[in-house]
């Protein structure tokens, strides 16, 4: 079955996400979509009514903000839309959600990754986030949503660039990146850009739980990714093994490419180890990460030198949840292993001692 693919977008009150919504409507005239609309307070629409008049093919949750409780109720609006699928034999080629200006995006893709059901039908597109370049200073500074909208967002679209100068403009451009550093941001014209600008970029990876990962799943996990038989490996799914410490002389430095930030409770950190890694103490490191700051961590990239592979690995995650893909043929027998850390009080020290003690010590 294909899965339909949802495209999340995300903004600040008044950063042209209605605007950019009406304009990708309008321009679709061969796409099925179906749009999900979160605001604040008003009059929802009953959704079997919306099922049966399917023309529609718009949801309202009125519910207050998407990111504040258990998403049980977002798990009920796309079960409502699979089940008017199969009901009226149609396919739908694509979920749009614009959500409320203070929601925050890790509840929304959560419940996506971790339904079983959802997951099997629904794959995320993109997370996008809409900045107000002539209101966003302002509103990093006071409102902790902003940050955590920059930090899970995958690509950022500038709207109202035409409001600023380039002073504001690169300064903008500067806070981004210190929250996010490895988010694309690009400026757009919501009343203008073109539908493939936005939707199909495909830019969200496709996440596993990570709590049973073990050395060999690396390669398991890329094989399955590029629809591969599973690889056949002889690890044992030992736990004990995990522990063993191998001897390599890697170590980890506080370069200068670190980053630290002051907005609010979002934090980032970089942390390069020049040496390769070894698979089974880095899988360790990983699955403790993850099992304990889980939800507070809100986006992770690496790009790893692993021991024994070719190419270079790609770990993203979002939480729990993480994906692992080959990168670029490596350069260099011994380059640099690099991964960035986004989260909400992050306590980087432990992380870092816990990354030097279960990794990087001989
Ligand atoms: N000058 C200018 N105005 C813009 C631009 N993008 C959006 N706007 C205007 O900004 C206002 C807010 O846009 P909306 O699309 O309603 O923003 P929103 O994110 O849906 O806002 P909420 O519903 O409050 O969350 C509208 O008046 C838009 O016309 C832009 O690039 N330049």
């Amino acid at each position: 079955m294909n899965q339909i693919p949802v495209t999340v977008l995300i903004g600040f009150l008044g950063s042209g996400k209605t605007t950019l919504l009406n304009r990708l409507i309008e321009q679709s005239p061969n796409e099925r979509i179906v749009v999900i609309i979160n605001e604040f307070g008003d009059t929802g629409i009953d959704h079997d009514l919306v099922l049966e008049n399917y023309d529609e093919q718009i949801y309202q949750m009125n519910n207050g903000c998407m990111c504040c409780i258990l998403r049980q109720d977002l798990v009920e609006m796309f079960m409502g839309i699979l089940n008017a699928q199969a009901k009226h034999d149609l396919q739908i080629d694509r979920i749009i959600i614009e959500t409320s200006g203070l929601a925050e995006p890790s509840p929304i893709a959560q419940t996506i990754i971790r339904s079983n059901v959802l997951s099997e039908q629904l794959i995320i597109d993109s997370i996008i986030t809409l900045v107000d370049t002539e209101n966003f200073l302002y509103q990093v500074r006071n409102f902790t949503e902003t940050v955590d909208q920059i930090a899970f967002a995958d690509t950022i679209f500038l709207t109202k660039t035409d409001l600023v100068d380039d002073t504001k403009l690169a300064l903008v451009k500067k806070t981004l990146f210190d929250i996010n550093p490895f988010v694309d941001v690009k400026a757009i014209d919501v009343k203008s850009v073109a539908f493939d600008q936005v939707v199909g970029l495909d830019l969200f990876d496709r996440f596993t739980s990570g709590s049973e990962l073990v050395e060999g799943d690396i390669d398991v996990m890329i094989a399955r990714k590029e629809g591969k038989e599973r690889l056949q490996h002889e690890h044992a799914h030992n736990h004990e093994d995990e522990h063993e410490h191998h001897h390599d002389h890697s170590h980890e430095h506080d370069g200068e490419n670190e980053h630290h930030h002051e907005h609010s409770d979002v934090n980032a950190f970089t942390i390069i180890v020049d040496r390769p890694l070894v698979e089974q103490k880095f899988v360790y490191w990983l699955n403790m990460v993850t099992n304990i700051y889980g939800m507070d961590l809100l986006r992770y990239k690496g790009i790893l030198n692993v021991e024994g592979f070719d190419r270079q690995v790609v770990l993203q995650g979002v939480n729990m949840a993480y994906s692992i893909d080959y990168g670029k043929e490596k350069v260099a027998e011994n380059e640099p292993s690099k991964l960035v850390i986004i989260g909400k009080k992050l306590p980087e020290k432990v992380i870092r001692e816990l990354f030097e003690e279960t990794v990087v010590a001989v």
